[in-house]
């Protein structure tokens, strides 16, 4: 197993300098992920969950990975970030700064105020961008509540933030946004993808429109009784300021369906 990646979910050492533009300035000189003939098989399972599978995307953008409930999504995102070892194969992700991985109902302190924990965890210099974030994900109200009490949905969207915050060259969102309401939801990707475009992102969703809508690779998992496991469709990366070409959509959308 040749293994050559970025395996950091927390920040280590001195905190980056306070130019916002460190957090997109991750370079590309290769695959930004690339996964080659990968077997895995958890412990005690029957039958691998992965034979011989193969995944490349070429450059940063906002990405992702979709397939059925128990296809093996959330493992092979483990498998990139680096929390899983134990397979045979190859995975490489590329830049220069961690790749990191966030999912939803991820372990918050219920102790302690938003606002406090924000301020407490926030790299140094990261104060406009935390305001911007907490304005245009609908937070600004939360600050002073605890995480207890919070929603679901409200604590993925803080989740997210907290990760946004911290220096990155890859962004695993893992069903970061459940339980959030469809058009915040869209307000928030279209924030993401217009404040960090030179990063990548490898979102998670059962939605086949917003995968369709907003990304560029689309990497269907099939599980590993298909041949092959994976298929790529290109989605429709569509932003803000452009107008959304429905008949393109509606295409892509019966593109991951055919191929999931
Ligand atoms: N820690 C584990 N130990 C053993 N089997 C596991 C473990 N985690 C997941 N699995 C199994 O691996 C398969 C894939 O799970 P995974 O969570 O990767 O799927 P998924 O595509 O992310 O599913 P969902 O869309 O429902 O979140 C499932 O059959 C699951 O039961």
């Amino acid at each position: 197993m040749i293994l050559n990646r970025y395996i950091c979910v927390k920040q280590k050492g001195k905190p980056k300098a306070p130019n916002p533009s460190t957090l997109r300035a991750g370079s590309f000189c290769e695959q930004m992920i690339e996964c080659h003939d990968i077997t895995f098989r958890y412990p005690g399972a029957e039958a691998p969950l992965f034979d011989g599978l193969d995944v490349a995307i070429g450059t940063p953008g906002f990405h992702a990975l979709f397939g059925p409930s128990g296809a093996g999504k959330t493992s092979l995102a483990r498998i990139i970030s680096g929390d899983i070892d134990g397979f045979a194969g190859r995975v490489k992700t590329a830049g220069d700064m961690p790749c990191l991985y966030t999912f939803n109902r991820e372990r918050l302190p219920g102790w302690s105020p938003v606002g406090r924990h924000l301020e407490k965890t926030s790299p140094p210099g990261r104060q406009p961008l935390r305001d911007e974030l907490i304005d245009h994900f609908g937070l600004s109200e939360l600050m002073g509540l605890r995480y207890s009490q919070l929603s679901m949905g409200q604590c993925n969207r803080v989740n997210l933030l907290r990760y946004l915050l911290q220096d990155f060259s890859l962004l695993i969102m893992d069903e970061s946004l459940a339980n959030v309401d469809e058009p915040t939801r869209q307000t928030i990707l279209y924030k993401i993808k217009s404040l960090f475009p030179e990063a990548g992102f490898l979102y998670i969703s059962h939605n086949v429109m917003e995968v369709s809508q907003f990304c560029d690779q689309i990497i269907v998992v099939r599980g590993a009784h298909k041949s092959p496991q994976t298929a790529r469709i290109c989605g429709q990366d569509h932003r803000v300021d452009r107008p959304l070409d429905n008949t393109a959509l509606e295409r892509t959308m019966l593109e991951i369906m055919n191929a999931a």
